[in-house]
């Protein structure tokens, strides 16, 4: 091609890239349109952002100065027989990527010789009051590149709902629980998880919580569930009525009942240890996952301290509770230590994870730890370990205002200290939908295992 004809494209060339910037204009006015409130805000955000990049980045110290001559200016030095012009320094400021949210912004953002993650974190308070942000945070985002999270509201502080979508999940082991302070989701994996314990004052979420995994599982029937709870007496009463028929063992505050459902579960335990290689081929169901035959097995401990509280006294009544109380202690951390491998998942509420509560020989073994309100640091501490006193900014001593009713802190793997979790509230109408439209999966796993190991042992049908 001619240079002539190269010149003659030009108007088609500028025609196609005007068409481009009308074409991506269309589209953003089109989502602009179609958000709600809060996204239209972020978008606007995000053009400031980005148009006052530049500036803020240089002010910021996050640019460097260039002042080693361009490739150019060599070849062209080399052509004039080492002769040219003085070049000006070059200012490179790091390029970014602005993606919009109903919370705030997420910028990524390229590293400079001598601009790296430090720089960026040191800079974020500046950018936080820049952007008009209550907090910004700066994580890393593969080599060479940050990952900057800007929110404008605390989503700690506003309530959420969650209504369950009734779809079966596709990997049972994946529990959504809410989102972060930088409004990020917070998933846990409760592969491999044999105890999860979850602490909190009075009325601060706890049922709900568990109510919103319940709500979630349920339409898969690889996952059945029974419950205890120490709070109500019959399962037409209390927290777990709605769902009562997507349970296949339910037992009420009476602790013999609590100590026949504990061995039943140790059972069956018992039982999937036996023939879990000559069932599924395997000695950790988390190797191939749980399954219709094989569900994974969630046993629910409400008010846990109910079942486990020490009784004091001399008369034959107190002394058949405390041997009771000290058989369910012995039973649950059967199940607590041994369930993992073979798929049984226990989860203990109650309000004071302290060692009366919630026996420190199954508290300490279970790796998944909640906590929603506290009103002291030594009950947090019993919820999430001495490490939380490091952690003052994030103690659930700090949420006993009712803003935070529905806010827990925790752990969260792959990530340093402590995280502030916003559970989303599951109104009862959506659980009760929910287990009337799964009820027809709910099985006694006991079962499951006597058919599965007849099927494999004899080669015949299983009953
Ligand atoms: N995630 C949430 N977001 C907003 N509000 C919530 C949330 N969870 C619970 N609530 C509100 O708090 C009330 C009490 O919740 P929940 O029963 O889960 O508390 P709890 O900690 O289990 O209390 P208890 O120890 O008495 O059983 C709910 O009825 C609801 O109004």
């Amino acid at each position: 091609m001619t240079p002539p004809e190269i010149v003659g494209l030009a108007p088609e060339v500028a025609g196609a890239v005007l068409a481009l910037v009308l074409l991506r204009g269309v589209v953003w006015l089109v989502r602009y349109i179609r958000a709600d409130r809060m996204m239209r805000v972020s978008m606007r955000q995000a053009i400031r952002v980005r148009r006052s990049w530049r500036r803020l980045a240089r002010m910021q110290g996050l640019t460097v100065t260039d002042r080693t001559p361009s490739f150019w200016a060599q070849v062209s030095a080399g052509a004039n027989g080492g002769q040219s012009k003085p070049q000006e320094p070059r200012v490179l400021v790091p390029k970014i990527r602005v993606r919009a949210d109903r919370f705030g912004v997420e910028v990524r953002a390229t590293t400079l010789p001598r601009v790296g993650l430090a720089d960026y974190q040191k800079a974020a308070p500046y950018l936080a009051d820049a952007w008009r942000c209550t907090r910004v945070s700066v994580l890393p985002d593969g080599p060479g590149a940050v990952r900057i999270r800007a929110v404008r509201h605390d989503p700690l502080a506003s309530a959420t709902d969650h209504v369950p979508s009734g779809q079966a999940p596709e990997v049972v082991s994946r529990w959504n629980l809410g989102l972060d302070e930088y409004a990020a989701e917070v998933v846990v994996s409760l592969a491999e998880v044999p105890g999860v314990t979850v602490a909190g004052l009075p009325g601060f979420g706890k049922t709900s919580l568990i109510n919103k995994l319940i709500c979630d599982l349920a339409p898969s029937s690889a996952v059945q569930f029974a419950v205890a709870d120490g709070k109500a007496s019959t399962a037409a009463e209390g927290d777990y009525a709605d769902v009562a028929d997507r349970l296949f063992a339910f037992v009420g505050d009476d602790l013999a009942a609590g100590n026949e459902l504990f061995n039943r579960m140790v059972e069956l335990r018992r039982a999937r240890s036996a023939a879990i290689r000559s069932t599924l081929g395997v000695r950790n169901v988390w190797h191939c996952g749980p399954r219709d035959s094989w569900p994974l097995v969630v046993l629910i401990i409400d008010e846990a301290h109910t079942f486990f509280r020490e009784h004091k006294g001399n008369d034959p009544g107190t002394k058949k509770l405390a041997a009771l109380a000290a058989e369910n202690a012995r039973l649950v951390e059967d199940l607590v230590k041994k369930g993992r491998s073979v798929g049984i998942l226990v989860i203990l509420a109650t309000q004071k994870a302290t060692g009366d509560a919630i026996p420190t020989f199954i508290r300490d073994v279970c790796p998944v730890g909640l906590s929603f309100a506290q009103k002291t640091i030594e009950a947090a501490v019993a919820a999430l370990g001495e490490d939380i006193r490091n952690w003052p900014e994030a103690s659930p001593v700090a949420l006993q205002d009712p803003t935070y009713v529905g806010v827990a802190v925790m752990t969260v793997q792959g990530r340093a200290g402590f995280t502030r979790v916003r559970t989303p509230y599951v109104d009862d109408s959506h659980a009760a939908r929910i287990a009337a439209d799964t009820t027809h999966l709910t099985r006694d796993p006991a079962a499951l295992v006597v058919g599965e190991a007849r099927w494999n042992g004899n080669g015949a049908e299983a009953a």
